[in-house]
């Protein structure tokens, strides 16, 4: 199996707090993984250090390797901002920009240099298409995005992030803001991305994490306990750690 990420002996600080312990794990192509673990453990903030996004916050600092596809991406040679589109995020709270429908998804094209209105009627549709919203919303495409739901708010979010074409899309808890019939929606979307996308998740809800990852990885103050497949880590967990958690016991 391909491995999109290898990630070694990491640890992370924020001043003097250290966030992540010496994790090691390896992140395979077109998987769904996901992060697990109780409130503080460290789940956003190592999402966070495989597309550098941590670099935006100032007392923060990273130790250790990250390869992305076989290289280093904490080194300095890095264009972060290439990463970035290749290795796209989507967060919490759905965050349409104030503009239309067709304008969300353009934006980011546009800003790669895209004129062309055909091209970019292409890109509007393709994504729209992937997020499972073009049915939604194609007759309204210039209407403003925050009129939209929140559930198709969080796939506009997300079809914006397919319009720069990424190989991995990163997830901060995408569902926790949204009601049941969102949340199955994008849980159905994230099954069908996965033969085109690898997708990293964090989530509170570990029916979600059982339902549509093939791997998850268990955290606790800031270590990575246990990585298994999700089969595995939830019907026989090798630490009672996970063990307590996945049953409720702590979290
Ligand atoms: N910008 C920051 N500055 C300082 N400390 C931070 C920052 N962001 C996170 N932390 C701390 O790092 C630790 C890990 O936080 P993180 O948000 O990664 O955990 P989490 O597992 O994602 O939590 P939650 O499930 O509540 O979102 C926490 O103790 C948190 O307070």
């Amino acid at each position: 199996m391909n491995k999109v990420f290898d990630v070694s002996g990491l640890n992370l600080f924020y001043g003097e707090k250290q966030a992540l312990r010496n994790i090691e794990l390896s992140i395979y192509d077109k998987k769904v993984t996901a992060l697990i673990g109780p409130s503080g453990c460290g789940k956003s903030t190592f999402l966070r250090t495989l597309n550098r996004m941590n670099d935006l916050i100032d007392h923060c600092k990273v130790d250790g390797h990250i390869d992305y596809q076989g290289l280093p991406i904490y080194d300095k040679q890095t264009d972060v901002i290439s990463l970035r589109i290749k290795v796209g995020m989507v967060f919490q709270k759905p965050n349409p920009f104030p503009m239309s429908i067709y304008d969300n998804i353009a934006y980011g094209p546009r800003c790669q240099g895209i004129k062309s209105k055909h091209a970019l009627d292409d890109i509007v549709k393709t994504a729209l298409e992937q997020a499972a919203l073009w049915e939604e919303v194609k007759d309204r495409l210039k209407d403003s995005a925050l009129a939209l739901s929140g559930g198709q708010q969080q796939r506009l979010c997300i079809a914006r992030a397919l319009a720069m074409k990424p190989e991995v899309l990163l997830m901060d808890e995408p569902t926790s803001a949204l009601d049941p019939i969102a949340t199955s929606k994008i849980e159905d979307l994230i099954l069908q991305l996965k033969n085109q996308y690898t997708i990293v998740i964090v989530t509170h809800n570990m029916q979600q994490a059982a339902r549509i990852s093939d791997y998850t990885a268990f955290f606790l103050l800031g270590e990575m306990v246990e990585y298994e497949t999700t089969e595995i880590l939830f019907s026989h967990p090798r630490d009672e750690r996970t063990e307590d958690y996945i049953t409720g016991r702590f979290g």
